[in-house]
């Protein structure tokens, strides 16, 4: 049996970054970018205000309180470029700044002296000093022409887009989302949450969570389905998920040792490279994972939930980085709240609540129910403890590796726990 590093090496040999395409902003929400995005504008595009007031020209000196000026002109957001020779002008927020201006006094910083019949401000003096180069936003102070904005790795979120559009980025290179398929096996699995169940049913509940998981990770799921204990109905299953182009193939069940534990004989019968089946983890003993004739890559989950969640978050997730051009996760670090009796030489990986000490203090805590059937306790877990196959039991306070719940779920503190 494989130790845990051997087997992420085979499947990061066998896995290659997906090829880039070009697609409009908006459109790239969610998805990785391929290259760095450079700007070819400043941010903000000119010198404007900051407030609501006149702009002066005071150059390096401060100007003292009760300076008197006459109100030139007028300048509001939109206003085309002006220029200013004399005065002061009165200014709009976001308005461009009249060349040779270059300060700005907030329009509560001033007394108006005189006003016309529009109520507009002719003479004005101020109540303030005013320092140099106050209340202006500088052209390109943002961001300058020919500045990287954004790197080659970067999940476009909101605030990605939001600096895209105020860049006038209209297309990006993107890694496309990995396309997965997932097939729960198990003659025992109900999917219909409204059917009761009959005598040695279960309901499927790996199905829905790992779909949901698949999404978080950036990728995307063009086909689940339930097959039975069946290696024909399996296969015919499996030749749809390879037609809807899944290019990752998931399966939970079938791949231990009993009598219907079909996956690895039915992958081998139609000609799929198995490069490791068992790896010394827990849970998840039995994971398999598989190179198919056309080149796609099969992993096959044991059936247990906690299991398969293992093999998703742990096996599963490092490859949909390779393909989405994402450099390996690097674990938190964070002392253990209790000590842990580790009882085999395996990795283990935890259930864990990342909580607060009393000093405010991360630590983490290995939650009751750890064993691979246990469903309620994933519920409660806020992240993944792991414990490496060569470490002893961690006392209290040993430092231990945590991972979010996804690679794109980072560990969160949703109420401090004490
Ligand atoms: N003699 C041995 N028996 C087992 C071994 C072993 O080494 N020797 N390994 C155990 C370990 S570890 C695991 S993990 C499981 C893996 O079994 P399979 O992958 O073959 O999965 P199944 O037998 O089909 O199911 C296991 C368990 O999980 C339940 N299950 C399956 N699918 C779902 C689903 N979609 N939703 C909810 N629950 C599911 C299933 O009913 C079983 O209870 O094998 C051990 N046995
Ligand atoms: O290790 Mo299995 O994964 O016990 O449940």
């Amino acid at each position: 049996m494989i130790g845990f590093d051997e087997a992420l090496a085979l499947i990061q040999r066998e896995v290659a970054v997906l090829p880039a395409r070009t697609c409009a902003a908006p459109d790239a929400v969610g998805l990785v970018l391929a290259s760095d995005v450079c700007s070819g504008e400043d941010l903000p595009p000119f010198d404007n205000s900051a407030m609501d007031g006149f702009a002066l020209r005071i150059g390096s000196e401060p100007l003292a309180v009760g300076a008197e000026l006459d109100v030139a002109g007028a300048q509001a957001a939109g206003d085309t470029h002006a220029i200013a020779t004399s005065g002061a002008w009165e200014i709009m927020t976001g308005a461009r700044l009249p060349d040779g201006l270059d300060a700005v006094i907030p329009v509560e910083q001033v007394e108006v002296l005189v006003r016309d019949g529009a109520d507009r401000p002719l003479r004005i003096r101020t109540t303030a000093v005013v320092e140099p180069g106050q209340h202006v936003r500088l052209r390109g102070e943002d961001v300058r022409t020919g500045a990287c904005i954004l790197k080659a790795g970067t999940r476009i979120e909101a605030p990605q887009l939001m600096l895209l559009a105020a860049l006038g980025v209209a297309q990006v290179r993107v890694r496309p989302a990995p396309r997965v398929a997932l097939l729960t096996t198990g003659r025992e699995l109900v999917d219909d949450p409204t059917r009761t169940l009959a005598s040695g049913e279960i309901r499927n509940s790996n199905g829905p969570y790992l779909a949901q998981r698949v999404r978080d990770a950036g990728a995307q799921l063009v086909l689940r389905e339930t097959v039975s204990d069946d290696a024909d109905a399996f296969l015919a299953a499996l030749q749809r998920a390879l037609a809807a182009g899944a290019e990752v193939v998931l399966s939970t069940g079938a791949v231990s040792m009993g009598r219907y534990d079909f996956v690895p004989d039915a992958l081998r019968r139609i000609g799929a490279c198995l490069h490791f089946h068992k790896v010394r983890i827990r849970p998840g003993k039995p994971l398999l994972f598989a190179s198919l004739p056309g080149g796609q890559l099969y992993f096959g989950l044991p059936g247990n939930p906690v299991s398969s969640a293992v093999g998703l978050r742990f096996f599963v997730e490092p490859a949909l980085r390779v393909l989405l051009g994402l450099a390996p996760e690097r674990a938190l670090r964070v002392p253990l709240a209790a000590a842990f009796n580790k009882r085999a030489a395996l990795r283990f990986h935890l259930k864990g609540g990342l909580e607060l000490d009393q000093h405010g203090q991360l630590q983490a805590r290995v939650l009751p129910g750890q064993e691979s059937f246990r469903i309620a306790p994933m519920a409660q877990a806020n992240c993944w403890i792991v414990l490496p196959d060569t470490a002893a039991s961690p006392a209290a306070g040993a430092m231990v590796d945590v991972y979010g719940l996804g690679h794109w779920l980072p560990p969160q503190l949703d109420e401090v726990m004490t």
